[in-house]
């Protein structure tokens, strides 16, 4: 199978989490995307859903999903989204695709998180992947030196084609921080939040997933943790 297949089967077993007639909060990124696709089939099975940004928004109101603002709702059943790294405890890397504040905000609210992601997804350790750092752009230098200081390498991420910085949903600018091993994941985004600037690291150690469901050859394996 390829990765886009994989990708696609978690999209189609996550919708069993989905719970009839509640909110359902949506992630980001190409798994999101799959995920948003079948949510679109059962659409009339829910109330609406809370988006992680402004992509993902804009597909489910493509699909005539209802699309509420966080400030509108008490109480959400589930929280849908990938990752770019999960370990066997539950603990990710996410914000590949800048959306990391938002997706922590949402999955914050969420009574449980469901991850959706290929089997290239697991690893023993976090921090092969860049760990994605969002922050206040006029703190961005003295930010990257406290991140170097950390052991890492940071690294502005810009737009595609350009030397101009990312700006993400939020007005905020993305430091991936490059060459961290990351064996404990909880202190380490404790102590990046601590940084003043930070507006969210994209550790979701301390509230990680509650479930994960991985794509592999052989199927959908569910992990839970
Ligand atoms: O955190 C994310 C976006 O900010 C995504 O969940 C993460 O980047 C995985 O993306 P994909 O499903 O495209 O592999």
């Amino acid at each position: 199978m390829t990765q886009d297949e994989l990708k696609q089967a978690v999209a189609r077993a996550a919708i069993d989490y989905v719970v009839d007639g509640e909110i359902i909060g949506v992630g980001t990124g190409s798994t999101a995307n799959f995920f948003i696709d079948e949510l679109a089939k059962i659409k009339d099975r829910i109330k609406g859903t809370v988006a992680s940004s402004e992509a993902t928004a804009a597909r489910l109101r493509g699909h005539g999903i209802p699309v509420f603002d966080l400030n509108e709702v008490e109480s959400m059943a589930v929280y849908i989204d990938g990752a770019d790294e999960i370990t066997n405890s539950g603990a990710m890397i996410k914000g590949g695709g800048a959306a990391l504040t938002r997706e922590k905000i949402v999955a914050s609210v969420a009574k449980k998180f469901v991850c959706i992601a290929d089997g290239s997804k697991l690893v023993d350790t976090l921090g092969k992947f860049p760990l994605p750092v969002e922050v206040i752009p006029m703190a961005r230098a003295c930010v990257m030196r406290q991140l170097a200081a950390l052991g890492g390498e940071p690294r502005l991420r810009v737009k595609a084609g350009t030397q101009d910085a990312y700006i993400t949903d939020n007005g905020g600018e993305i430091i991936d921080v490059v060459g961290l091993s990351i064996t404990d994941p909880v202190a380490l985004e404790e102590q990046i939040n601590q940084i003043v600037g930070v507006i969210a690291v994209g550790l979701f150690a301390k509230a990680g997933a509650n479930v994960c469901l991985l794509g592999t050859g052989e199927g959908v394996k569910t992990l839970t943790f």
